[in-house]
């Protein structure tokens, strides 16, 4: 179930209020139709990481085909004032958008691919107004689930193949928060999630143990154990911190015995506190002794994938992980940062004009055009990717400059192979793309990260993946720069 399906009304007030005032003054101008393009990038890889894992795009795309202004919306446009106490918006434009319909055009990166700075996830052709007004939902949508998919490849990659749980509603920025990110973690590899209502909405695995109140509610943690097992005798997994670990485990050892005698197996056991590497190691000789090597431990505690890390190289022996707190809110940085800008504009029947966004440092200045990302590869290994203009066709061997430095440069032969990134999501409004299953975008996610060389993966350092600008853009770029900077000084003379 997607977004406008859990929330049941529309969603086109899910945006900034200067989206509207300004979609106003483009209708009360008459540029309303001007065709523009606007991309959606962010300039910084999360976590001080090597890549990211985009997601979001169904959410995306089911808010853009749902798009349309209900009677209550309208209404409570009516009502609102300005600060003379005037109405802020005109009976004339409400009828406007009473009858506006989505008419653009999408293309986008679908999710589970692995994607860098500075590069458009998505791209939105259309009337400026319809483009404005879908800036904030589209930049919320992808933006947090970006961000939690990369966290949680991240968290899968230090887990070697082992299973990842997510645990995290009771901490997430809030219910929507929870949900998004248990579908986004899903998306970077996550295995399950304890979120009920997730596992309902997005038909995710669920998974889960048991509390410490279970056990304190019993007179003694044997009783709590055993109690357990009889509602549950198949799908057990005892909490065994809640007084002494060591002598938890050897409890539910005991239980397990029992449990045996009569048809049942323990599954696993939790540990949630204390020194999880030498607590894991001691209760896996212990189990193993006991003749439960088959039992699995699972270890939660404000876990991330630096601890995951160096908990395997202290030879922990966790055979799942259940992480909250650090994956849904992508500890420990709170937002991916993307921006939406404007690149080209056009009156109807005219040329297309570039346009950019001029800032002091070059690594924040827009980059204008019809942009598309080209990712080259060799021997199965993505090797770089150019971001060219579709006004501009790149030469067969085509050379890509450094976004920032234009003495880096680098070819690509001719028999390189290479594929587009952005794929037609809609076209005059409506959507010709169909959302793979979440299971497929979870697969593409790994098949995606196996074609990225290590060195782009490891958390410490990463080496940074190529991305640059198609030389012919490049120039294109340099020169609207200077144009707009000697226009700068003119203006100050
Ligand atoms: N071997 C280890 N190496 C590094 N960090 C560890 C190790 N074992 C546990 N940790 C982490 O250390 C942090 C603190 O854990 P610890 O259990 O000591 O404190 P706590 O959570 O406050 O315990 P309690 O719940 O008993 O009060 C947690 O993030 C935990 O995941
Ligand atoms: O540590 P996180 O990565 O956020 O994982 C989720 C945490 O939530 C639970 O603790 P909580 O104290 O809320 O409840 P409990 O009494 O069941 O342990 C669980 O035991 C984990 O420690
Ligand atoms: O099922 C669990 O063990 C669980 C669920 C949510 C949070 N912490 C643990």
């Amino acid at each position: 179930m997607n977004i406008t399906q859990r929330y049941q009304f529309s969603l086109a007030l899910l945006t900034d209020m200067y989206q509207l005032t300004m979609a106003q003054g483009y209708w009360k101008k008459g540029l309303a139709e001007q065709e523009a393009v606007f991309h959606m990038y962010f300039r910084n890889n999360p976590f001080k990481g090597g890549y990211s894992v985009c997601a979001g795009l169904e959410d995306a795309v089911d808010l853009l085909a749902n798009f349309h202004f209900s009677n209550n919306d309208l209404s409570y446009l009516g009502s609102l004032k300005g600060s003379q106490g005037q109405n802020l918006f005109e009976e004339s434009f409400l009828a406007y958008l009473k009858d506006l319909k989505f008419t653009c055009e999408v293309d986008a990166i679908p999710e589970g691919t692995v994607v860098f700075p500075n590069q458009p996830l998505l791209r939105i052709k259309g009337p400026i107004l319809q483009c404005q007004l879908l800036e904030t939902p589209l930049l919320t949508i992808l933006n947090f689930q970006t961000l939690v998919a990369t966290k949680a490849a991240r968290i899968v990659d230090a887990a070697q193949g082992d299973q990842v749980i997510e645990f995290g509603m009771r901490r997430a920025q809030g219910p929507d928060g929870g949900l998004s990110a248990a579908r986004a973690a899903f998306i970077g590899g996550v295995g399950a999630t304890s979120n009920l209502l997730a596992g309902q909405l997005f038909q995710m695995p669920v998974k889960g143990t048991h509390a410490h109140s279970w056990v304190m509610s019993y007179k003694s943690e044997e009783e709590a154990f055993s109690a357990y097992a009889d509602v549950f005798p198949h799908d057990s997994v005892f909490l065994v911190d809640t007084y002494n670990t060591l002598e938890g485990i050897k409890k539910a050892i005991a239980v397990g015995r029992k449990m045996r005698e009569q048809g049942a197996e323990l599954k696993g056991i939790r540990l949630d506190s204390g020194d999880l590497a030498y607590l894991s190691i001691e209760g896996r000789k212990l189990l193993d002794e006991a003749g439960f090597p088959n039992v699995s431990i699972v270890a939660s505690n404000d876990l991330d994938e630096h601890l995951i890390q160096s908990l395997k190289i202290q030879g922990a022996r966790i055979d799942t992980w259940g992480i909250g707190t650090k994956l849904v809110t992508a500890f420990d940085q709170p937002a991916l940062g993307g921006v939406y800008k404007l690149a080209a504009l056009r009156a109807p029947g005219g040329e297309w004009e570039y346009k950019l966004k001029l800032s002091e440092q070059l690594v924040k200045i827009s980059t204008p055009g019809i942009l598309q990302v080209r990712r080259f590869y060799k021997n199965n290994t993505m090797v770089g990717d150019m971001i060219y203009s579709e006004t501009m066709v790149p030469a067969d061997s085509p050379t890509m400059v450094h976004p920032n430095d234009p003495t880096q440069q680098k070819n690509f032969p001719q028999d390189c192979d290479h594929e587009d990134l952005l794929v037609p999501i809609f076209r005059a409004g409506k959507c010709v793309y169909s959302s793979p299953a979440l299971p497929e975008i979870q697969e593409r996610t790994k098949k995606q990260l196996h074609l990225l060389h290590e060195t782009n993966r490891r958390l410490l350092n990463p080496h940074t993946y190529k991305v640059g600008l198609e030389e012919q853009l490049h120039a294109k770029k340099m020169a609207l720069i200077l144009q707009l900077r000697q226009g700068e000084k003119q203006g100050q003379e």
